[in-house]
């Protein structure tokens, strides 16, 4: 359903790229992960298929359908992005429910065309709360108002750029059930970053290992958890994840 072909990323021109010939097909209503280390290019991947970066070589599309990066508004209504920072993608002196209703101002519809409060519900969010400004809510409460945003344009795929590396452990495990919970009700095809073998074991059916801005190997997630993975990197981020506890 989603499909990546030969995506290569540079910035500037001359530069060596930052994401090299990555090739990705993710199937609807799965969850994907892509794994590696810091600064190997996962978040500039999501930031492309997001809309954000439209300076790139190689195809995407959605359902067959290719990414036209002129006039790509209605599909990126279909894809929205969910960052690791609540706070940083957060207005702080909007409250709640404006910013709840701010994606459906953005496309031209109707502030009350898709209703907050239930859309708070579907996120375990009293109301109540969407009268709050961010600083007057926890970290977990943030982060699913932050879920709440991307779901009210009722999209087909979530990309989850570290959802839950900036919050308690305790809080991460809800963050994650929820996010589970919301792919089978909805049906929503997830591509899920961590640097988290641990969280992406959890949540993701297949995973795809990057090294420096390069796909090196991709696995179901039982290999994964086996240790049957072969490219030297990835056996390396196993070590190194289950040392910590994380694999
Ligand atoms: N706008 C930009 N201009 C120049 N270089 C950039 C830009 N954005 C990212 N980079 C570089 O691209 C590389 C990949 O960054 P990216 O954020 O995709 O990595 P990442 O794997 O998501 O890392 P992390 O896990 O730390 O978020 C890094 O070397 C980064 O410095």
């Amino acid at each position: 359903m989603i499909r990546i072909d030969n995506l290569t990323i540079r910035f500037g021109h001359g530069q060596r790229p930052v994401v090299r010939d990555v090739n990705l097909a993710i199937d609807s209503g799965t969850a994907f992960g892509l794994v590696g280390e810091s600064g190997c290019g996962k978040s500039t991947v999501l930031r492309a298929l997001s809309g954000l970066n439209a300076n790139y070589d190689g195809r995407i599309a959605l359902n067959g359908e290719a990414l036209d990066r002129q006039r790509g508004r209605p599909f990126y209504r279909r894809v929205q992005m969910v960052f690791q920072d609540p706070y940083g993608s957060l207005h702080p002196r909007k409250t709640i429910r404006s910013q709840l209703q701010e994606p459906l101002r953005n496309q031209g519809l109707d502030r009350n065309a898709i209703d907050v409060n239930t859309v708070l519900r579907s996120v375990g969010l009293d109301p109540g709360l969407s009268y709050r400004f961010p600083h007057q809510l926890s970290g977990g409460q943030r982060q699913r108002v932050a879920i709440a945003r991307a779901l009210m344009l009722n999209p087909d795929v979530l990309l989850l750029d570290e959802p839950t590396s900036a919050l308690d452990v305790s809080v991460q495990a809800e963050i994650l059930n929820l996010l589970q919970d919301l792919r089978k009700e909805r049906g929503l095809t997830y591509l899920l970053v961590s640097h988290d073998l641990a969280v992406v074991s959890h949540m993701c059916s297949r995973v795809a290992i990057m090294e420096a801005g390069e796909i090196v190997e991709e696995v179901d997630i039982e290999a994964l958890r086996r240790g049957a993975v072969e490219h030297p990197y990835s056996q390396r981020l196993l070590r190194a994840s289950r040392m910590y506890g994380r694999g």
